[in-house]
């Protein structure tokens, strides 16, 4: 792979260790997948947040790096925590478990990486523009950057992202390049199903989302008719968060909603086609369901809400009582302009919490006692059983929120 002097000199450790084992591990992955070079990136988001998912050779590899006083070279935003950074204790997190995470945080404070904790960065202000190099490690903020934004970043490690945070730069390989951002399957949803519009709900892209990444795999599925159903922001990041969760799909295209297709050609003669039915969604739901039971704990946020999915939670809620706990996960950002919108207090009135910085997946929600998780999710659904050990009530948010 090709340096600069500057860089050369970055990985002979002239800058010091951590700067060296950065620009190191950003050469060796070059390396792997035949990078001709480095290229600057205009931000970064860092995972492996959260103390449940690095344990404590996450933490003391963290806080090595920040005692050296490392500062990130680009904007820098964190995935979600094991916990909500202020009420951890109301929602019955360990004492232990709370300071390790809270050293994290403090870790990546002194990097300079912006400790807003969210998987929805793109909604509270890390918003690539079309066509910009990033390096992002959430994988569904990966799929929303480079599908519905048209940014160009890979599917980055904890590490990776934070190493090409503090460099300012990642290598040119993969989804970077144009020749690899090519479809290689069409979705086409069939004629049941696009006239079967209004009942599509939340957990539809869910479902969809689930299925296409069984399918797709690793490859960059283009869907031909999706439009038709008319699916807005929080549709598609659902969608997007699905596929890289049941495959390891990190770009879609989607005619007439997604950036790419837009303005150029995405699509390549001679690629497989499939098509989706009511049958196939069926199944997908009957496999994300895995109990019959009623939920202890519903989950709502994953990817983070938006204002606008929190709205409508609270529309729901407005003079119900619970029959299960609630969380709504979302960003501190967003959690504050619901509290001023008053829908929190509506929520909590219900019995449920609008919950920050964190979600149902990295925290420890095993050890809270819960073992049946309802979601509208696709992507929860995929994880909760291996992450929480938690059986899975999925569906639309009506269904899931009973109540009385
Ligand atoms: C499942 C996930 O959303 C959150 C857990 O990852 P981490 O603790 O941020 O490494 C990560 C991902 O999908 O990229
Ligand atoms: S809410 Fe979902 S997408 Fe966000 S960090 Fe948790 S598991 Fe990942």
């Amino acid at each position: 792979m090709y340096l600069t002097k500057e860089e050369e000199k970055i990985l002979d450790g002239e800058y010091g260790e951590v700067l060296r084992r950065c620009m190191n591990l950003l050469v060796s992955l070059g390396d792997i997948y035949g990078a001709e070079k480095l290229i600057p990136i205009n931000s970064a988001q860092i995972s492996g947040v959260s103390y449940k998912t690095i344990g404590d050779i996450g933490l003391e590899f963290l806080e090595d790096f920040a005692k050296e006083n490392v500062k990130v070279k680009v904007y820098s935003t964190l995935n979600p925590a094991g916990m909500d950074l202020d009420i951890w204790k109301e929602l019955g997190i360990d004492e232990e478990f709370a300071k390790k995470q809270l050293r994290i945080i403090e870790a990546f404070k002194k990097m300079e990486v912006e400790i807003g904790c969210t998987c929805t960065p793109y909604l509270v202000g890390n918003l690539p523009k079309f066509g910009e190099h990033i390096s992002w490690a959430e994988s569904s903020a990966v799929s929303f950057a480079n599908s519905v934004l048209g940014a160009k970043t890979n599917r980055e490690g904890g590490p990776s992202a934070l190493a090409a945070a503090i460099i300012g730069k990642t290598p040119y390989y993969g989804y970077h390049l144009d020749e690899n951002r090519k479809a290689t399957h069409i979705i086409e949803l069939d004629s049941q199903l696009i006239s079967n519009i209004n009942d599509v709900g939340e957990s539809f892209y869910g479902a969809l989302g689930y299925l296409v990444g069984k399918i797709v795999k690793n490859g960059v599925p283009y869907f031909e008719n999706l439009y038709r159903l008319n699916p807005n922001n929080d549709n598609l990041k659902s969608l997007g968060a699905a596929m890289a969760a049941s495959g390891g799909i990190a770009l879609y295209h989607a005619k007439n909603l997604t950036a790419e297709c837009r303005v150029k050609e995405v699509i390549d003669d001679k690629v497989e086609k499939i098509s989706i039915g009511v049958d196939e969604i069926k199944e997908a739901y009957e496999k994300l369901n895995t109990t019959n039971e009623e939920p202890d704990l519903i989950c709502i946020g994953c990817p983070h809400c938006s204002l606008m999915e929190i709205k409508k939670i609270a529309e729901i809620l407005k003079d119900k009582k619970l029959d299960a706990d609630l969380w709504v996960c979302c960003s501190l950002h967003i959690k504050s302009i619901a509290d001023r919108m008053g829908y929190t207090k509506i929520i909590e009135k219900a019995g449920g919490k609008v919950v920050k910085d964190t979600c149902m997946v990295v925290s420890p929600i095993e050890d809270l006692g819960y073992k049946k998780v309802a979601t509208y999710s696709g992507k929860a659904a995929v994880y909760l059983p291996s992450f929480c050990k938690s059986d899975v009530i999925f569906g639309d948010i009506e269904e899931l929120v009973k109540g009385r």
